[in-house]
């Protein structure tokens, strides 16, 4: 029903309250962001970690302001549909030049579904797909990306030259030798090949802010050959700044951006252009996930469920019961096609489970607002999901109705005749090879191997996945992160060949623990007693009880040991609390620490490692966790 005319003064004065709380939203966002580089600068890490928690929650500030501007206004909620209809048009109208057009059409519809009944809300009043344009939008300020064509073959040069594009005002310790360093590895990762008339350095003309880095992202061109690079750039042991590594390829950077880490700040005019330029690099991260890598995790919501809705049109297999243990607190499902899990509350959890759904909710809520440090995943977090019904199994409908009852509605929503299951609350999330799963298969093949190099291969899996294992706890230790439940199937294997966490509901602040050593039983009877023969208060961990559930197996158990025996000790985990307590800041490197540039000259010792073992002597990438040389006060 389109309307023929618009002859609502009503539907404009919504239309354009809608417009400017989405103008004010993204003129907060956009400031916050770009304020990073003066906390950068002035080495305001903890500022730093708490604007990155506090700006996620802009977003549902500013939706319930517009919510209650426009109640309050124009009796949003009671006006009719045709006046509903006028302010789509009109709102369509006022984003014609405007710079992030698929951020305020979320906007609008964030605002819109919290008005109007939920009957109401047919497609004809929000935006199920993009209106408008993002192509050729070209920004007011500072272009998107900025190009440095290396002259008289000193690409040295122009790697200093485009650092320096970023004006940061704390100085370099040695510019020209980091850049040199650069240039070698831009020389070293292009291989052999002649140079082009075209070679030239392309970078996004804003830093990229995160914790205690700064990363220039941008790409090489050489005849018909783009090389995707990140620089980190980090404060050295002085003060003065270095640039720590040069990344290259889509797999370095996709670690970067991975879905496990915190979101970036970054100061961008036109977000579209940027994700552009970031897609070229990554081609194969959605959309979806780049926006939220850049802070913009609603539009990256709104992209996920348009990505969703369109693979199950072009897909005819059935939501099933995840594979693996099943939960106590979560009724986990998938779609094998699709490369991710659905995540509901039960309704009821068995002992020793003591928890509520808002409990759980909070957990997941912390670890949203966490530094993840490329172990604990994202998760997106949605409610009222309509499925088609005749794409679940049975048996998980089934599962559902028993476990999460409250949870689940079946029926004809929108009156089309087809059959939903309505999902009132669930968290979405990157799916994994739990690694619980991932061992039972090496296990079983060392035990009956096809060949003796299976065997052989087996066996290195097993062990590159219990060492990651055991990176990714410390890796969580230096966040502040106690992962509360440390059994084997809560943590799965990325496309990456990462660890990562992924069941939130037990989880803690390190620094709320009291980790204890067992103390020695008093009499025999306490020996041979089953339960513990000492008090345990409920924030009290005794490491060393993790052993028999964790390494019952007699190969898993030699490779944990080899590597990672410390985790089993209280006075591991109590030395890292006393370390977080008086206010010493981990790094997390999100690259491998092999990849940093000569670290001698940097006055660092690998002692400081977290592992407390050089990274180069694992078989397995190491825990990119290393004491900063720079402590927050
Ligand atoms: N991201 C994922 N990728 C693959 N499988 C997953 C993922 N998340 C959960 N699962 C599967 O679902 C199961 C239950 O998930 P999860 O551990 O989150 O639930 P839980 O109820 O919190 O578990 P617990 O009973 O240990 O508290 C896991 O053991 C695993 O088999």
């Amino acid at each position: 029903m389109f309307p023929q005319r618009l002859d609502s003064p009503l539907a404009y004065g919504i239309a354009k309250a809608l417009i400017d709380g989405f103008n004010r939203h993204y003129r907060l966002f956009r400031a916050e962001s770009a304020r990073a580089k003066h906390r950068f600068e002035t080495a305001d890490w903890a500022g730093q970690q708490r604007a990155q928690r506090e700006r996620i929650e802009f977003y549902a500030l500013r939706v319930a302001e517009a919510v209650a501007r426009l109640e309050k206004e124009f009796r949003a909620g009671t006006q009719p549909m045709d006046v509903w209809q006028q302010v789509k048009l009109h709102y369509i109208g006022l984003l014609v030049d405007h710079h992030q057009p698929e951020l305020a059409e979320s906007f609008f519809n964030s605002v819109t579904i919290k008005i109007l009944h939920r009957a109401y809300f047919q497609n004809d009043f929000i935006f199920v797909r993009p209106a408008i344009s993002t192509e050729y939008i070209e920004p007011q300020g500072a272009p998107t990306y900025r190009a440095y064509y290396p002259r008289d073959g000193s690409l040295a040069g122009s790697v200093m030259q485009l650092v320096n594009g970023f004006g940061l005002i704390v100085p370099f310790a040695d510019l020209a030798g980091d850049a040199q360093q650069v240039a070698q590895a831009v020389l070293g990762a292009l291989g052999p090949v002649r140079l082009r008339a075209n070679f030239q350095l392309q970078v996004l003309s804003g830093l990229f802010f995160r914790n205690k880095g700064a990363y220039v992202v941008g790409r090489v061109l050489n005849g018909f050959t783009e090389l995707p690079f990140a620089l980190p750039i980090l404060h050295g042991a002085d003060g003065r700044l270095v640039i720590d590594a040069a990344l290259f390829g889509e797999d370095e950077l996709q670690m970067l951006f991975s879905f496990a880490r915190a979101y970036f700040m970054v100061d961008m005019e036109v977000p579209s252009a940027w994700v552009r330029f970031l897609r070229a690099l990554m081609p194969h991260k959605p959309r979806a996930e780049l926006y939220s890598a850049l802070g913009l995790a609603k539009q990256g919501k709104t992209l996920f469920y348009r990505d969703f809705l369109s693979h199950l049109n072009y897909s005819s297999d059935r939501f099933r019961i995840a594979p693996g243990i099943p939960g106590m607190v979560m009724l986990v499902f998938d779609l094998p096609s699709f490369p991710y899990v659905f995540k509901v509350i039960k309704d009821f959890y068995p002992p020793p489970k003591d928890t509520t759904r808002e409990q759980v909710k909070r957990k997941y809520q912390l670890v949203k607002q966490h530094d993840r440090v490329g172990r604990m995943a994202d998760t997106l977090e949605y409610s009222e999901v309509g499925f088609p019904l005749d794409r679940f199994e049975p048996a998980l409908v089934d599962e559902l109705q028993r476990f999460a009852p409250s949870q689940v509605e079946i029926g004809d929503r929108d009156g089309n005749g087809e059959m939903e299951l309505v999902i009132r609350h669930v968290y979405i999330e990157r799916r994994m090879i739990p690694l619980n799963i991932l061992l039972a298969e090496c296990l079983e093949q060392i035990a009956q191997p096809e060949s003796p190099a299976a065997a052989e291969r087996a066996q290195q899996q097993l062990t590159q996945a219990v060492v990651e294992y055991g990176h990714a706890i410390k890796d969580m230790v230096a966040a502040n992160i106690f992962p509360g439940d440390m059994l084997w199937k809560n943590f799965g294997l990325t496309r990456g060949g990462k660890v990562v966490f992924y069941d939130y509901d037990e989880i803690e602040y390190l620094t709320d623990c009291q980790f204890r050593r067992v103390p020695p039983p008093r009499c025999e009877e306490d020996e041979l007693s089953g339960e513990p023969w000492y008090s345990v208060g409920p924030r009290d961990v005794f490491p060393e009880t993790f052993e028999p559930f964790l390494l019952a197996n007699d190969h898993v158990r030699a490779a944990f040991m080899a590597h990672h025996a410390d985790l089993l000790d209280a006075a591991f985990w109590q030395r890292h609390k006393e370390r977080i307590l008086a206010g010493h800041m981990l790094d997390v490197f999100p690259y491998d620490e092999r990849r940093r540039f000569s670290r001698a000259q940097r006055g660092e010792s690998d002692a400081d490692d977290v592992a407390g073992m050089p990274a180069d002597a694992d078989p397995a990438p190491a825990s990119n966790a290393r004491a900063a040389a720079a402590t927050t006060p």
